[in-house]
């Protein structure tokens, strides 16, 4: 495992030097919009991975969330139940997902749609049900729009004809976008303690048990993000780590920086981009010290959206590597396999599909 020094996240070097492990891009443009975009699918492209600095995200936004999430995560276990289980929205406690994974933490998983929040805020904050909403609205307006304009970026920087379709897949009224809050206590205990009933007793009783790497314990195994772009934030404790795309099977520590948000790409995106830009592995180690509050927004398109690699993404050197799907039908085989799976290897494009593509 590389422990990245601090120094390896400043502000990304010009296109000539080289990338940072973990590239910083400074979201205000201090070098132009070309420059900027560049950068985005630089790092895109090479580390799947990068921290977005002068983002635009207002501070109050964030606290507000943040203050809404650990007055939820302090509710009696009972409380917390109510608004479970995740099925696959809502709370849930060490299991992740319907297919056997654990992890050390609790967790709140919300459609970004304001109905949907408003329904869920009910149980969330049954005292003042719109002081919930009102936060994550909040929260989840401002995130997106950093997400579009990382999505326009990249369009621009890919060269697409049209730069703007990507962010249109986000933006859509319907789109299938998600926020999920984790709480990883430091001890993990604290899921499971004589009385603590947060945790499902299915769950005490399944042995199921998340592997340690070398005396750490995992709070979330490894994966990647199912979606088009994930945009992270998450308090001053370490835990992240990214597995480096180069194959050598490096996994790089990120330090924690709460004034920052943590950018990644998702499976779809590798897909639309016919694996320009690559979906980073990632996983989070469970912190001694003090607890991990992070929160993460999945931007997805609605269910019906095709997913198709780009035109300009695809040429003779290059053919399409993926079968196009649609999103519903790329979650149906997300939600039947285990957090680790390589769910793209489902949808490799057969011989067939290259050879159409020589013909259109
Ligand atoms: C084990 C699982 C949890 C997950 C659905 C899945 O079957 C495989 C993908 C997992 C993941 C990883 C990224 C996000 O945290 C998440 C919400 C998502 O969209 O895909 C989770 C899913 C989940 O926890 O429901
Ligand atoms: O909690 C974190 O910091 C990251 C978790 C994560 O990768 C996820 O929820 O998909
Ligand atoms: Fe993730």
């Amino acid at each position: 495992m590389v422990v990245v020094p601090s120094a390896a996240s400043r502000e990304m070097a010009p296109e000539s030097l080289p990338l940072g492990i973990i590239p910083a891009v400074d979201m205000s443009a201090p070098s132009g919009r070309g420059e900027l975009a560049r950068r985005l699918v630089r790092a895109c492209a090479e580390r799947g991975f990068f921290k977005a600095v002068n983002h635009g995200v207002p501070a109050r936004a964030a606290a507000r969330l943040d203050a809404a999430a650990s007055a939820f995560f302090a509710r009696p276990a009972r409380a917390k139940q109510a608004a479970g289980p995740p099925d696959p929205l809502g709370y849930g406690c060490r299991n992740i997902g319907a297919n056997g994974d654990v992890g050390e933490l609790e967790y709140l998983i919300l459609h970004a749609d304001p109905a949907a929040v408003a329904r869920k805020a009910m149980v969330i904050d049954a005292e003042d049900p719109s002081r919930f909403s009102v936060a994550v609205n909040e929260y989840v307006d401002a995130v997106r729009r950093l997400a579009c304009r990382v999505l326009d970026l990249l369009g621009e920087g890919l060269g697409l004809r049209d730069p703007t379709s990507l962010s249109r897949l986000i933006s859509a009224a319907d789109s299938d976008s998600l926020l999920r809050i984790n709480h990883y206590p430091t001890s993990a205990a604290a899921l499971r303690g004589p009385g603590d009933r947060s945790c499902t007793a299915e769950d005490a009783k399944s042995g199921n048990s998340n592997g340690g790497v070398n005396g750490t314990t995992i709070g979330f195994g490894e994966h990647t993000d199912p979606q088009i772009l994930s945009v992270l934030r998450a308090n001053d404790v370490d835990g992240l780590q990214v597995l480096l795309p180069d194959g050598r099977g490096e996994w790089v520590q990120v330090p924690a920086d709460p004034a920052a948000f943590f950018i990644n790409v998702g499976d779809l995106l590798q897909a639309l981009t016919n694996g320009r830009l690559v979906s980073i592995r990632h996983r989070v180690i469970a912190s001694t010290s003090k607890p991990r509050l992070s929160t993460i927004y999945f931007a997805a398109p609605p269910l019906h959206a095709r997913v198709a690699a780009l035109p300009e993404t695809v040429a003779a050197g290059t053919p399409r590597r993926y079968r196009p799907f649609t999103w519903a039908e790329y979650k149906k085989a997300m939600y039947a396999h285990r957090l680790s799976h390589n769910r793209l290897d489902l949808f490799h494009a057969s011989g067939d599909d290259a050879a159409d593509d020589e013909h259109n």
